[in-house]
C-alpha cells in the first residue's frame, strides 16, 4: 500500500509547523524522517495517523484521502507507534496487545482463535511473552515500548508509522526492531534521531528542517557531511559500513562547537 503526503501543511496559532510537505512512501518501502528537535517530524506523522488534521494538503493511501475514511477504516490499514500510544490505565500486557485488534472487531466481539494466535506471535516477536500477565504501568520504558510494538503488529496494518520507536530500547531491541521493519514488507514511515540506524534501516531518507523538506533520497545521497553540518550543526566524518555498504557517521567531539548554537 502506498502512502503519499501531498502538500501537507500544519499551521497552529498563526505559526507554520509543517509547510507544504510532499513525500511518497512506496509499497514495502521504509522511509526515515530525520531532522533536529522541533523540525516538524512528529507533526507530520500525526497527520498520517490522524491525530491532527492538516491545515492544507492531504494524506493519501493508495490515492484515497484518509480524511474521507472512517477512523476504523484507516486504522485497519495504518498502525502508529508513537509517544501518544502510551496508556495511563493499568491493563495487563496481554490485554494491551489484544487492543490492537479493536479496528477489526464489532462491538464486544471476542477474539477468534486466529486472533489469539496472532497476539501470541506478536508478543513472541516483541520479546514480551514473559510479561503477559504484568500490568503495563509497572514495566520499564523499553518493555512498555515493546508492548506497543506488539499491539501495532496485531493490528495487521499495511502501513506502519513510528515516531522515535527506538526510544528507551536497549541496543539489542533497537537492532531487532529495525531488522524486523526491514523484513516485514510493510510500508513504513519512521522518525528517527539515530542517523546511523536510519542509514542502516531505511531505503530512503527525508530530512526536515524548520517544517520543510530539505533533502530526500538514498541514505548515501542524503547523509553528507555538508548536510549534517547545515541541518544539525554537527561535524562528522562519513565512513562506509564494511559489510552493508551503508554510510555511517563518526562524530567528532573535539570539533570546535563554541558559538555554533543559535
Ligand atoms: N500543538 C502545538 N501547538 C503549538 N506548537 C506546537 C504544537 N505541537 C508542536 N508544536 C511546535 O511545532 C514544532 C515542531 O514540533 P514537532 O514535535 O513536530 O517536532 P519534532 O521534529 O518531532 O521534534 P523532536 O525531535 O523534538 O521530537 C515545535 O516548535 C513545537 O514546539
Amino acid at each position: 500500500m502506498k502512502l503519499r503526503l501531498d502538500g501537507v501543511a500544519v499551521e497552529i496559532a498563526g505559526r507554520t509547523l509543517v509547510g507544504g510537505l510532499d513525500l511518497d512512501v512506496h509499497s514495502g518501502e521504509i522511509v526515515g524522517l530525520l531532522g533536529p528537535n522541533g523540525s516538524g517530524k512528529s507533526t507530520a506523522l500525526r497527520c498520517v495517523y490522524r491525530a491532527l488534521r492538516p491545515t492544507a494538503g492531504a494524506v493519501l493511501l493508495d490515492g484515497a484521502d484518509v480524511a474521507g475514511m472512517a477512523p476504523r477504516e484507516s486504522a485497519r490499514s495504518i498502525a502508529a507507534l508513537t509517544q501518544e500510544s502510551r496508556s495511563e490505565l493499568d491493563f495487563t500486557v496481554a490485554e494491551v496487545v489484544a487492543l490492537g485488534r479493536t479496528p477489526h472487531l464489532r462491538g464486544n466481539q471476542a477474539l477468534s482463535e486466529r486472533e489469539h494466535e496472532l497476539c501470541r506471535q506478536a508478543m513472541e516477536r516483541a520479546d514480551i511473552v514473559h510479561l503477559a500477565d504484568r500490568g503495563v504501568l509497572g514495566l520499564s520504558g523499553g518493555e512498555r515500548q515493546r508492548v506497543l510494538i506488539a499491539r501495532a503488529l496485531v493490528q495487521e496494518p499495511r502501513v506502519l508509522v513510528l515516531d522515535e520507536p527506538t526510544n528507551h530500547l536497549d541496543v539489542r531491541h533497537q537492532v531487532e526492531l529495525l531488522s524486523f521493519l526491514r523484513s516485514s514488507g510493510l510500508t513504513v514511515l519512521v522518525a528517527l534521531h539515530d542517523l546511523n540506524l536510519a542509514a542502516s534501516c531505511c531505503d530512503r531518507l527525508a530530512v526536515l528542517s524548520g517544517g520543510s523538506l530539505v533533502a530526500t533520497g538514498s541514505p548515501a545521497d542524503v547523509l553528507t557531511a555538508e548536510l549534517i553540518r547545515r541541518v544539525f550543526g554537527v561535524e562528522v566524518t562519513l565512513v562506509t559500513h564494511p559489510r552493508s555498504g551503508a554510510p555511517q557517521l563518526l562524530y567528532d567531539l573535539s570539533a570546535d562547537y563554541e558559538g555554533t548554537r543559535s
